[in-house]
């Protein structure tokens, strides 16, 4: 089989090196010339694959690497008999740790604590779901808003509430919805100009979701009428061409990686390898397990006398933290077009590892920084 890949996705050689003929190529340069000698195509977000790209060519499978399929038409590939698969849940406890990480900067900034606010998550599947639950266990207030659940699980969702009155009790608003342009639920914009001038004062906005999902020109337009929100943006309309005015508006502005810990990324080429295994009926035997390097941060401890959130503020910032990500941005951008800027920093980024891959030893477990550290996420072992 000859297998055509995106040299952003980790671990091609281990995972798909057996199975046939691998040619890699930067997502961008994927076009129909590439792919009429592939049988499997496997990208990432930056490719969009349509009835263009494939029609009368040999492939049969696409694989995406990523959690969103907004690159992908699926209703085309199912027209034309290609199977396809994404990565569902692969880099959420990324972009969870990406949004903790960074709500406990902003916080510490303005010189309030998180569990004395209450945050709005919009968008409660497998991002959304586990930031909800990890926020609970820190004993933050949460609003969640979810609509498609509400009306396919009216049992399990009835705390959930709509997004007016999400957008008016929350005081942090994070927005982990797929974007999506037609039908019942639509996403594009859902953070319109209006519902952007109805947000309050110093009202917190995140979104990791994807660009299109806030108006980024209401958004601007707030940001410079009255520059009253604070903006932590992974993900900006008409990526890869970002927009430096609204970036050096932003509090936190990264090139959309809140997903790219390594985990994440190589989690989302194991459950890529294993989908075109089943599809072509082929034993699934090579394992993430043994693949996964060794973190560079192995353990972390603490003082018993320190203050648990120092300790919990220390602990995920030796882990991750996004104001590396956002210095970088800002400093390609003095430097580089956008769109090179863009790319250069998603191709070369660090090594991140998630919070689980750091032993945090702590006098007692039950006592409140062994709490707040486990609540987090973080692996806790007893002194
Ligand atoms: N910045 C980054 O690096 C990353 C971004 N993402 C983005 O985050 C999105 C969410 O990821 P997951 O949680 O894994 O997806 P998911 O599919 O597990 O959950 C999405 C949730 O949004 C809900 N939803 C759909 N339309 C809605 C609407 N109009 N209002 C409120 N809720 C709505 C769905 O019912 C679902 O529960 C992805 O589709 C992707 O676009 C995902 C991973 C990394
Ligand atoms: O998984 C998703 O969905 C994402 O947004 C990815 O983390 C983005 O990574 P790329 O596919 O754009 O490298």
């Amino acid at each position: 089989m000859r297998i055509l890949a995106d040299e952003n996705i980790p671990l091609l050689q281990p995972f798909f090196g057996g199975l046939g003929e691998l040619v890699t190529l930067p997502g961008r340069a994927i076009d129909r010339a590439a792919v009429k000698h592939a049988d499997i195509v496997l990208v990432r977000s930056i490719t969009p694959v349509n009835a263009d790209l494939l029609a009368d060519t040999p492939v049969r499978f696409v694989g995406t690497a990523t959690i969103g399929t907004d690159h992908i038409d699926q209703a085309a590939l199912a027209s034309m008999g290609i199977g396809f698969a994404n990565a569902p849940g692969s880099n959420a406890d990324s972009v969870v740790e990406y949004v903790i990480s960074s709500l406990l900067w902003i916080a510490e900034r303005e010189g309030f604590l998180l569990r004395e606010r209450t945050v709005g998550i919009i968008g409660v599947g497998n991002v959304g779901g586990r930031l909800a639950e990890r926020l609970s266990r820190l004993g933050v207030k949460i609003l969640l808003c979810d609509p498609p659940r509400v009306d396919a699980e009216p049992e399990e969702t009835q705390h959930f509430v709509d997004l007016e009155t999400l957008l008016t009790e929350a005081d942090v608003i994070s927005c982990h919805v797929p974007l999506v342009r037609e039908g019942a639920y639509p996403t594009h914009h859902l953070l319109d100009e209006k519902r952007l001038k109805s947000l309050k004062p110093d009202t917190v906005l995140v979104n990791t979701s994807r660009g299109s999902v806030v108006d980024n020109q209401a958004l601007k337009a707030r940001l410079k009428d009255l520059g009253d929100l604070l903006t932590i943006m992974d993900v900006f309309e008409r990526e890869p061409e970002l927009d430096p005015e609204l970036i050096s508006l932003c509090d936190l502005a990264t090139p959309h990686i809140a997903g790219y810990s390594l985990d994440g990324k190589m989690r989302g080429s194991e459950m890529i390898y294993q989908a075109v295994c089943q599809h072509f009926g082929l034993p699934a035997r090579q394992k993430l397990g043994g693949l996964l390097p060794e973190p560079w941060l192995k353990r972390l401890g603490f003082s018993p006398d320190a203050d648990p959130i120092w300790t919990l503020r220390a602990a995920v910032r030796a882990c991750y933290d996004p104001r590396d990500d956002d210095a970088a941005l800002r400093l390609a951008l003095r430097r580089e077009l956008p769109a090179q800027a863009y790319d250069r920093l998603r191709r070369e980024y660090h090594t991140r590892r998630e919070f689980t891959t750091i032993k945090i030893k702590v006098r007692k477990k039950s006592s409140e920084m062994g709490n707040i550290l486990t609540a987090a996420g973080f692996s806790i072992r007893e002194a």
